[in-house]
């Protein structure tokens, strides 16, 4: 009979967000926490007996559950904590590998209130499409996965409601994107009226920023328009901005079968969904001017 060899399981990928809420000030945890089990599972394997395997589901319980109950301190805490858990509390397990990627946030600096509005660090990638035919020139610039979070000051209700509706409507939730974005310059091509690119890129993006951070957001497609109309609004240079963002979703985890309230007031625990995503596309243009801009962003 062949041989069983080493041997592990868990749950991967747990994206675990912990807000803290300390006043109007915010606090983020952002991580990726996935968890690995060993020890006595050689029936499992040969026979299929169940009976010293914990569910990789309720691995997935526990990482939420203690994200909720201890909090996130560091991610070398967090996961020394729950290492010592699945090997002391089960019998079976005499081995834990618990591996955390965190993903690292900043704030966005701007002179609304409230202090619960971030972006991921790690810069953006900035893009440029040039097209000069001899007569005419066209310049977009923009940029992509410019990632950005607001941990409250968003809403989602009074929407159409037909038979395959179960969204329930929200009061208060994470409002999460990762920005791509193009802009057309309206530049004529006149060496004397040249834009400063470098200056325009970054009060492009900080007018963006801001707009986000500001705006008590009733849908993402609002937030949009506010973000394009205060960078149309305050750069001469840009008639035209386009955007494609995607609702990354932050669920509130059900915490109530282990008997921890997980209430969005109280700062709480969020499952973060990779997908399916919302995904909102807008184009937002100086009045009388043309869009040019292809509907679809990845086609530029
Ligand atoms: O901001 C949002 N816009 C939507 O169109 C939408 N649809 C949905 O299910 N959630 C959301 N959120």
């Amino acid at each position: 009979m062949p041989i069983l060899g080493q041997n592990q399981y868990g749950k991967a990928e747990n994206r675990v967000v912990k807000i803290t809420r300390d006043g109007a000030t915010h606090h983020i945890k952002d991580l990726n926490v996935s968890v690995s089990l060993s020890g006595d599972m050689d029936e499992v394997h040969y026979s299929g007996s169940n009976a010293n395997v914990l569910p990789t589901d309720t691995t997935k319980n526990t990482v939420y559950a203690f994200a909720k109950e201890h909090g996130i301190e560091s991610a070398e805490q967090f996961g020394i904590h729950l290492a010592r858990h699945f090997v002391t509390s089960q019998p079976a397990i005499h081995r834990a590998r618990i591996r955390i990627e965190e993903y690292a946030w900043e704030r966005i600096e701007h002179s609304g209130e409230g202090a619960h509005s971030f972006v991921r660090q790690g810069r953006e990638t900035r893009l440029t499409q040039i097209t000069y035919d001899g007569s005419a020139w066209e310049v977009v610039s923009g940029l992509k996965d410019l990632v950005v979070m607001n941990s409250t000051d968003s809403e989602f209700w009074g929407y159409v409601k037909d038979k395959y509706t179960t969204l329930p409507e929200a009061h208060d939730r994470i409002l999460a994107t990762q920005v791509s974005a193009r802009w057309r310059f309206n530049w004529s091509g006149d060496e004397q009226q040249m834009p400063d690119w470098e200056k325009s890129y970054e009060q492009v993006r900080k007018h963006m920023l801001q707009a986000f951070a500001e705006t008590y957001s009733l849908s993402l497609q609002q937030t949009l328009y506010r973000m394009g109309a205060r960078i149309i609004d305050n750069r001469s240079e840009i008639d035209e901005v386009r955007f494609s963002l995607p609702n990354k979703h932050h669920f509130l985890v059900d915490l109530e079968p282990f008997g921890l309230k997980n209430a969005t007031a109280d700062g709480a625990v969020y499952f973060a969904a990779d997908r399916p995503y919302g995904l909102i596309e807008a184009t937002v243009l100086r009045d009388g001017r043309e869009a040019k801009i292809p509907a679809d962003l990845t086609n530029l």
